[in-house]
C-alpha cells in the first residue's frame, strides 16, 4: 500500500474508485474493494499521526487537544458562535484515531428500523455478520472478572481486525462497585451486567474500549480503523493509494450527473483551490467524509438545497434539500459530588487516567420516569406530528425535509415505547476530587444542519447544532440531571462522597427552570452525529438510496455516519463498521 503526501500520486491519474476521506468508513471500504483488486485512491485531508502517542496510546490523549482534530466551530440559530468546538477527527484514521473508544453493539429493533424507514436490506440480520467480521475481542482475565468485566462470546467478533478489550488495569474498581451497587436503586429494573453488548440482557456493564493492553510497554493501545485496516502487514496491496495532506474540494460528472472524479488540493492551502488538481474515477466516487464534511462536498459539487447553493455561489445541478438537514447529535454534560478528603488519594475510586467512563448504563423510559412514565409516553406520541413539522420548518425549510423528520420522529418514538430502548446515556467516572456522571439523552429527536456558505473548500462548514431544542429532549436533560444527584446522594456512596451538590450547586430542590440552564450552558455534542446525508427516499429528504448512491446522480455514493437518519443506542463504531463493510459490497454489486 503506497501512504504519501506526494499530490503527484493522483494528479490526472485515473484509479477505478476514489474515495473521500481515510477514517473509520473510507479505510474499511477502500481495504475491501482494494482487496478484491480495484484500484482504489483514498484522499485525506490530515496527515498520517500514526507515529504520535497522543493517538496511538489509548491513554495518550489530553482531553481538547488539537493533535488529529479539527475543531470546528459550531454555532447557534442566531449565527453567534457557541462557546464549545466540534471534535472530528482529521488524519488516517478519522474519529477512531482519536475517539474515547468505548464499543458495545446496537440493538436488532433499531437496526430492523433502518429498513423499516424504506431502506431494503438494511436489517440487523444483513449488517450482524459484518460487525462479527471487523472485531477481534480479547476477553477479560481472571483479574478483571472478579472486578465485574465479562464478555459473551456470542455477542462479538474474534478474527477481525479491530481489537475490543477491557484496559488492563480495569479502571476504578472500588468506585465501579459502588456505581453498580447505586444505579439500580435510582434507576429501578437498571439490569446490571457484563457485557453491553449483549443487550437483550444487559443495560449496565464496565465498558469495553477498542484498545489491546501491549505487555512489552505495559500499555493500552487504541486499535484504530488504520490500525485494522490500513496499516497491517497482512493487509497490504498494490491496488490501495492513500494521498494524506490532500483535501476533496468537489466531485467532476461526465454526461448525465455520472461522478467521473474529483477536484482536490493540499490541506494547507498552498494552491488556489480555482487550480486544485483532477484525478479520475471508470467505478465510481465515495464520499466518506463523515458527517460534517461530506455533504459540504456535495454542496460545493452542485448537490443540496438551492438557497444554500445559491447564497455560496454554486451552481445548481441537483435540487436535494435532504443535504446538510437532519443533523443530530446527543448534548451531554456532567454532574459533579465532592469525594471526601479521605478517599481522594485512594486510586480504586480516583485514578485520574483517560480511559473514559468506566461504567456505562443505558436508561429506558420506565427507569428514568418510574411513576410517570406512562403519562409521558402519552405526551410525546400526541405532539409527534406538530413537533417534527415545527422543527424543521427551521430547519431546511423544505416539505420532504418535514416528511423525513416526521418518519424519524414515529420510528425512534416506536423504539422508545414498543422496544423499549433506552433513552439515556449514563456515564459514571471519577477525575480531581471528584466522582462524576456525564449523560446525555441517547435518541434526541432535536435536529440541527450543517452547510457551506463559501465555495473555498479551506473554509469550515457552518455547523448549527441545535442541541436540546425539542421539549422531550429538554424532559430528559432535566431528569437526568436530578437523578444523577440521587445516584451520588445514595447510601452506597455514604462513606466516600462529601457532597453530592458540589457541581453544579443546584440542590435536591433546585427547580427544572435552573437544571435546564445549567444544562444548556455547559453541554457539548457527544461526537456521535449522524443524518447529514441520510439513507432515506428521496420524498422523505434523503440523500442516498439502499445503493448509497447520492439521488439525481450516478456512481456517486456517500458511506459514512451521516448515511444513518438517527442515533442508535450504542456508540457508534460497531455500527458503522458493519454498515461501511456492507457498503462495500452492495457497491461492488452495483457494477
Ligand atoms: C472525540 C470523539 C469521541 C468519540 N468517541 C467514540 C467512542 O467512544 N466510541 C464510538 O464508537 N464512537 C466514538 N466517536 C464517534 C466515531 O469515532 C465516529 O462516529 C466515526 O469515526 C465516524 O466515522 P466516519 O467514517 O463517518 O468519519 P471519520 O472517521 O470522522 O472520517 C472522516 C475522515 O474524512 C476526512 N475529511 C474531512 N473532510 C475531507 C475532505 N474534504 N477531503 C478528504 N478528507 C476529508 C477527515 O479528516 C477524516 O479523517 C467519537 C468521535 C469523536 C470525534
Amino acid at each position: 500500500t503506497t501512504v504519501t503526501n506526494e499530490t503527484s500520486i493522483a494528479s490526472g491519474k485515473t484509479f477505478d474508485y476514489i474515495i473521500a476521506g481515510a477514517g473509520l468508513s473510507g479505510l474499511t471500504v477502500g481495504n475491501k474493494l482494494s482487496a478484491k483488486g480495484y484500484a482504489v485512491l483514498i484522499i485525506e485531508a490530515g496527515p498520517d499521526a500514526s507515529w504520535n502517542p497522543e493517538v496511538y496510546e489509548a491513554e495518550g490523549r489530553a482531553f481538547g487537544s488539537k493533535t488529529c482534530n479539527w475543531q470546528y466551530p459550531a454555532y447557534g440559530d442566531d449565527g453567534k458562535p457557541l462557546l464549545w468546538k466540534v471534535d472530528s477527527g482529521a488524519c488516517i484514521g478519522g474519529g477512531t484515531s482519536i475517539n474515547g473508544m468505548v464499543w458495545y453493539r446496537p440493538t436488532k429493533a433499531e437496526l430492523d428500523k433502518l429498513e423499516a424507514l424504506g431502506n431494503r436490506g438494511w436489517n440487523w440480520d444483513n449488517l450482524e455478520p459484518y460487525m462479527v467480521a471487523a472485531e477481534r475481542n480479547i476477553p477479560p482475565d481472571a483479574s478483571q472478572i472478579a472486578q465485574g468485566a465479562g464478555s459473551d462470546p456470542d455477542a462479538h467478533g474474534h478474527s477481525g481486525f479491530v481489537n475490543t478489550s477491557f484496559p488492563t488495569p480495569l479502571r476504578i474498581p472500588k468506585a465501579v462497585a459502588l456505581y453498580k451497587e447505586a444505579l439500580p436503586l435510582v434507576f429501578p429494573g437498571l439490569a446490571i451486567g457484563d457485557d453491553l453488548s449483549n443487550r437483550t440482557a444487559v443495560s449496565s456493564a464496565t465498558s469495553m474500549y477498542t484498545i489491546w493492553h501491549d505487555p512489552v510497554t505495559g500499555k493500552n493501545r487504541r486499535s484504530s480503523a488504520a490500525d485494522g485496516y490500513l496499516w497491517p502487514p497482512s493487509q497490504q496491496r498494490a491496488t490501495l493509494t492513500v494521498l494524506a495532506t490532500h483535501k476533496v474540494d468537489r466531485v467532476l460528472f461526465g454526461h448525465d450527473l455520472t461522478a467521473a472524479g474529483v477536484v482536490f488540493l493540499p490541506t494547507n492551502g498552498s494552491v488556489p483551490s480555482s487550480k486544485g488538481p483532477r484525478v479520475y474515477a471508470t467505478k465510481g466516487v465515495i464520499l466518506s467524509a463523515g458527517s460534517l464534511a461530506t455533504s459540504a462536498i456535495l454542496e460545493r459539487s452542485g448537490v443540496g438545497d438551492p438557497g444554500v447553493l445559491k447564497a455560496a455561489g454554486i451552481k445548481r445541478l441537483v435540487d436535494l434539500p435532504g443535504v446538510g438537514a437532519h443533523l443530530n447529535d446527543q448534548p451531554g454534560t456532567a454532574a459533579y459530588a465532592l469525594v471526601s478528603t479521605a478517599y481522594q488519594n485512594d486510586a480504586s475510586i480516583i485514578d485520574n487516567r483517560s480511559l473514559f467512563a468506566p461504567e456505562i448504563s443505558l436508561i429506558n423510559v420506565d427507569e428514568l420516569w418510574p411513576l410517570t412514565a406512562a403519562s409521558r409516553i402519552r405526551d410525546i406520541a400526541s405532539a409527534r406530528g406538530l413537533r417534527s413539522r415545527a422543527q424543521s420548518l427551521v430547519d431546511a425549510r423544505a416539505a420532504a425535509n418535514i416528511l423525513g423528520a416526521e418518519a424519524v420522529l414515529n420510528a425512534t418514538i416506536d423504539l422508545i415505547i414498543t422496544h423499549r430502548l433506552p433513552i439515556v446515556e449514563f456515564l459514571a467516572e471519577s477525575g480531581g476530587p471528584a466522582l462524576y456522571a456525564a449523560f446525555w439523552p441517547l435518541m434526541p429527536l432535536s435536529r440541527g444542519h450543517v452547510h457551506i456558505n463559501s465555495s473555498s473548500p479551506l473554509h469550515h462548514p457552518i455547523i448549527t447544532p441545535r442541541l436540546l431544542q425539542d421539549p422531550f429532549d429538554a424532559a430528559i436533560a432535566v431528569s437526568v440531571a436530578r437523578a444523577s444527584r440521587a445516584v451520588f446522594a445514595s447510601a452506597p456512596f455514604g462513606d466516600v462522597v462529601a457532597d453530592a451538590y458540589y457541581d453544579p450547586p443546584i440542590g435536591a430542590n433546585g427547580t427544572d427552570a435552573e437544571y435546564l440552564a445549567w444544562y444548556r450552558q455547559t453541554m457539548i455534542g457527544a461526537s456521535h452525529w449522524v443524518g447529514a446525508t441520510a439513507m432515506m427516499p428521496r420524498h422523505l429528504g434523503g440523500v442516498v438510496n439502499p445503493q448509497l448512491r447520492v439521488y439525481g446522480t450516478s456512481k456517486l455514493h456517500v458511506v459514512d455516519a451521516g448515511i444513518l437518519p438517527f442515533q442508535v443506542t450504542a456508540h457508534m463504531m460497531s455500527t458503522l463498521y458493519a454498515v461501511a463493510g456492507r457498503a462495500a459490497d452492495v457497491i461492488m454489486d452495483c457494477q
